[in-house]
């Protein structure tokens, strides 16, 4: 009954640490390597790794209509850092989004070149007081609709929000053991389920 299952588009990037990070919260994980696979899962994450790269081949793969209309039907989506880009309804620098769905506008590698990669202990609203974020390159997110919940922030920069459906950060939440981010997003998927 509420047993959920968590795709995570398997096209490049983080992929092997989210499945982990899936079933350490006892919920079934597919990595989604074709569109078909998207009417298997309750809920999907969009893992970190480079978006322009995943934009091409969510193109290459045909992956984009379905993805929107996953978006559509309701399901929850989580994009984890590349991931966040690619559901941004704008990217600074850009005049088009990759799926365009989160009312949000961010950023690409917000946090400098002399910090590519860092850890920061972040207060996640409704989820964790001190959970280890860890960072690579990350964006952040500029501004956000009326809609959307500022879940986290680090130097004054949001970092992580969620939208109904929708939840986004700029870390990589799948790099450590404390699995309470996916755990949100799973019950996330529960509620829509049920
Ligand atoms: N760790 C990441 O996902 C980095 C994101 C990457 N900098 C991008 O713009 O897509």
């Amino acid at each position: 009954m509420s047993s959920v299952t968590i795709g995570v588009l398997g096209l490049q990037g983080a992929v092997r640490e989210h499945v982990n990070a899936i079933e350490a919260n006892g919920a079934t994980a597919v990595v989604v390597k074709h569109k078909e696979q998207l009417e298997e899962i309750d809920g999907l994450i969009l893992p970190g790794g480079e978006s322009t790269t995943m934009r091409r081949l969510i193109d290459k793969y045909d992956f984009m209509d379905s993805l929107k209309e996953f978006a559509q039907s309701g399901k929850p989506m989580f994009g984890t850092c590349a991931g966040l880009i690619l559901l941004a309804n704008s990217i600074e620098g850009y005049d088009e989004p990759h799926v365009g769905v989160m009312d949000v506008h961010v950023a690409r590698n917000s946090f400098g070149r002399q910090k590519d990669s860092f850890e920061a202990n972040l207060n996640v609203a409704g989820i964790a007081h001190d959970f280890t974020a860890v960072f690579i390159r990350a964006p952040h997110i500029i501004s956000a609709g009326e809609n959307v919940e500022i879940l986290a922030k680090h130097e004054d920069r949001i970092v992580a929000a969620r939208e109904g459906q929708f939840l986004g950060c700029s870390f990589h939440p799948e790099l450590t053991d404390d699995h309470r981010m996916t755990g949100y997003f799973v019950n996330m998927a529960k509620e829509a389920k049920n």
